[in-house]
């Protein structure tokens, strides 16, 4: 059976098409055969990097893609190309796994139709830079394969598990009890993936580990017999950690003199909190931490401000999920950032000895030349408590998993 994965992150489309031989269990992530997959980077900028990999075959090119719906019809050409693709039509497919973000009231994995649709469109202010394109892309593909099911699956389901003192807020109880306002938490299905990926590498189940998913959209959670326990992202994936270019934590009672000072109005002073914050905001250059990082070394002081704040912040709910699990075994680095950045991994474990944190610089600097084939390698020192490990996220094969075991139970 042939499923297909989208996942439209806040800067990227990545998807990948899997061979399922069985109806296994969701947590047998080695049980997927990946026959192509492709990525894009930097969805909307003027350059973005467009990669494929099908069989032997690759391609990499430099386009520009304005949106996710040009993405995800890019795809489906890739797929198709009558010379290098995987298949000859979609049809061949049987269903396509959405890593889809928030559900709002509907938390868990659901075969898409209008009631879905509603939900997430109810989420929409919620979650502006992930559900408005999620939509439009399964309305698009519905309305091309009228009998492919889809499937979503909500990241927020992963963390059902937090114990209630954790995901409350200190609101009025029937604010939350009749409109669902608390923490949910996002990234689900990579940190589930780093979850049961950390327990085969660590040998345990049981394993205390914190996943550290830094990205275009960054959070954190703390890990303890593969479930998750706490999260940084709240009610909407606006908050926790400063974004690319959304504002992260914020104190809700600044918008009042925001309004004031600048004549905006509530939704117009969201919008900006939502694309003109984070990164972006801090450095007033880019949400892209790798221009931000060029522009701090070449001596801009607002592009360091904006890398230190990210990392003060990162350390901050780091100290938190250390204490909420009375120690970790294992820290894990994922996400464009966490896999690639040597300097923010480097800086966010500094200093932390006393803590049993202990990093070897060198394996951490050349921890490339070290990765076994999924990319994954080690930078702790042998005297380290904690484990210090990259481990590249795979959230494409837990919704793919979730998307079979949905089709086999629904
Ligand atoms: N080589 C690199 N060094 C540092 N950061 C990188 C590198 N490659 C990608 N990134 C960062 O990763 C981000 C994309 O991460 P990803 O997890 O794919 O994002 P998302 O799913 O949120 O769109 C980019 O915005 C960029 O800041
Ligand atoms: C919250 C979320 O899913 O983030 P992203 O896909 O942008 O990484
Ligand atoms: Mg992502």
């Amino acid at each position: 059976m042939l499923v297909l994965v989208a996942n439209l992150g806040s800067t990227s489309f990545k998807y990948r098409l899997f061979e399922m031989t069985d109806d296994g269990a969701i947590d047998d992530i080695q049980n997927a055969r990946c026959l192509a997959k492709g990525a894009v980077e930097r969805i909307g900028d003027a350059q973005s990097k467009c990669t494929v990999e099908i069989g032997d075959w690759s391609n990499e090119l430099t386009m520009s893609v304005p949106d996710h719906g040009v993405a995800v019809q890019a795809c489906l050409d890739q797929l198709t190309d009558p010379e290098n693709g995987a298949i000859e039509d979609a049809s061949q497919v049987a269903a396509i796994g959405f890593k889809a973000v928030h559900g709002g009231r509907l938390s868990g994995v659901f075969v898409v139709d209008d009631q879905v649709l509603d939900a997430m469109a109810e989420m929409n202010a919620a979650a502006p830079a992930h559900n408005p394109p999620y939509i439009a892309a399964m309305k698009t593909l519905q309305a091309r394969f009228p009998d492919l099911p889809l499937v979503a699956a909500f990241e927020t389901d992963f963390h059902q598990t937090i114990p209630a003192a954790r995901k409350e807020y200190a609101i009025p109880r029937q604010w939350a009890d009749e409109f669902h306002i608390r923490k949910w938490g996002f990234h689900g299905a990579s940190h589930r993936y780093i979850a049961f990926r950390s327990a085969e590498i660590l040998g345990r189940q049981d394993a205390r580990v914190i996943s550290c998913h830094l990205g275009g959209s960054s959070s954190i959670t703390a890990i303890e017999n593969r479930q998750s326990v706490q999260t940084t992202m709240g009610m909407t994936p606006q908050t926790g950690l400063p974004q690319n270019n959304r504002v992260g934590d914020f104190d809700p009672f600044a918008l009042p003199l925001i309004l004031q000072r600048t004549g905006l109005s509530l939704d117009e002073a969201l919008q900006e909190l939502a694309s003109k914050g984070g990164l972006l905001g801090l450095s007033n250059r880019s949400g892209d931490i790798r221009d931000v990082e060029q522009a701090a070394s070449e001596g801009d002081s607002q592009s360091q401000l904006a890398l230190d704040v990210f990392i003060e912040e990162i350390r901050r709910h780091l100290g938190g999920m250390l204490v909420a699990l009375g120690g970790a075994d294992a820290i894990v680095f994922t996400g464009g950032i966490g896999e690639n950045d040597t300097l923010v991994r480097g800086r966010v474990c500094a200093g932390l000895e006393q803590l049993g944190i202990v990093v070897d610089p060198a394996a951490n600097e050349g921890l490339r030349d070290r990765t076994n084939d999924l990319g994954e390698a080690s930078f702790h020192a042998g005297d380290s408590k904690t484990q210090l490990w990259v481990i590249p996220t795979n959230e494409e094969v837990i919704v793919a998993r979730q998307t079979l075991h949905a089709l086999k139970h629904s």
